[in-house]
């Protein structure tokens, strides 16, 4: 049975929210049933669809994590918020906005219909996967290494080591993933490309294959929750309009073709990846009544069975879970 609702009114603990979310874990554990683990790049498939782990991170350095949080998965289309940072940080957000929209799709993320569509003015928004192609093609660098320093250094000062790529993952896409290699050449076509085919793909594939696990999601969530400042050292990691861009599309176009539903039931800017893993941001809230994470928190989620739209299924029924009973959505 899941905890009731609490009266969040007396003082809180760590021991007392960990008591609840322990509580909800198991309870939401049961769904991974009735999700599937992606299939389309071989080696996810390896992946056990019963996993669910989160780690919540308040800003006061508050870790909350549960369930299967030791399991380490590839960050997929979360590294598509970081790609675009990026970018913005290196070319300037005018550049970057002038080659990819921010409008949602309300189709897949591997959609390629919107290319073919002759009225597109450029790809719709950089979490799809032309955009996203587009976005990895602007990063400075003339091999895959040179272009992913900056975020391999953005995630170091982040999580104070620095993440690995996943070889098998890597290679397993790179070799099977002939849809991307079509957005590649429909983005060649139409003059989006600002790197060579093969280079941008390669880059892509590497960025996708990066190794997280849910504490990584949930530093790299607070620091966005934070406005691009690193809460333990005070610097600014993002620059603000940058984060705030990111956040916007987060919230619009972070969860597929879901993204509005998210918005509406969970209210919290998220961006997931076929891997099963959740990133999400809770920003500050003004409200008299003492509720968890008034400051903001950073949350990572990891259950690599998804649902239909591609989202894992029981993180987002455990985020809509958490974002009710605590407030946390940013209406
Ligand atoms: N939604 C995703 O996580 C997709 C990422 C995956 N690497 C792809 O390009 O297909």
């Amino acid at each position: 049975m899941v905890q009731g609702t609490a009266n969040w009114n007396t003082e809180i603990t760590k021991e007392w929210l960990q008591s609840y979310v322990d509580d909800w874990v198991q309870f939401y554990k049961k769904e991974t049933k009735e999700g599937k683990v992606a299939s389309y790049i071989p080696v996810l498939k390896k992946a056990d669809p019963n996993l669910l782990g989160i780690t919540i991170i308040g800003k006061d350095g508050m870790n909350i994590q549960s369930g299967d949080v030791d399991t380490p998965f590839t960050i997929q289309s979360i590294s598509k918020i970081f790609s675009f940072i990026v970018a913005c940080m290196e070319r300037g957000v005018s550049y970057v906005l002038d080659r990819v929209d921010v409008e949602p799709t309300g189709e897949a993320f591997n959609s390629i219909m919107h290319l073919e569509m002759r009225k597109l003015k450029k790809p719709f928004n950089p979490f799809i996967n032309a955009g996203a192609i587009t976005v990895t093609s602007l990063l400075n660098g003339k091999s895959s290494e040179e272009k992913l320093e900056p975020i391999f250094q953005l995630f170091t000062k982040i999580l104070g080591y620095r993440p690995c790529i996943n070889e098998d993952v890597y290679v397993s896409e790179r070799e099977t993933s002939v849809r991307n290699r079509a957005i590649g050449y429909y983005l060649i076509e139409l003059g989006y490309l600002e790197s060579a085919l093969e280079l941008t793909l390669d880059t892509y594939f590497k960025q996708c294959s990066i190794e997280v696990t849910t504490e990584d999601l949930a530093k790299l969530g607070l620091v966005l929750a934070n406005d691009g400042i690193d809460p333990q050292t005070a610097e600014e990691i993002i620059p603000r309009n940058v984060v705030r861009l990111a956040k916007a599309l987060m919230l619009t176009c972070g969860m597929y073709d879901a993204s509005g539903k998210f918005a509406a039931y969970v209210g919290i800017p998220a961006k997931s990846g076929v891997s099963g893993g959740i990133i999400a941001t809770a920003p500050p809230r003004v409200r008299k009544e003492t509720l968890p994470f008034i400051e903001g928190c950073g949350i990572g989620v990891y259950g690599p069975a998804l649902d239909d739209k591609g989202n894992s299924i029981a993180g987002i029924k455990l985020l809509k879970h958490i974002a009710t009973k605590w407030d946390l959505s940013v209406f």
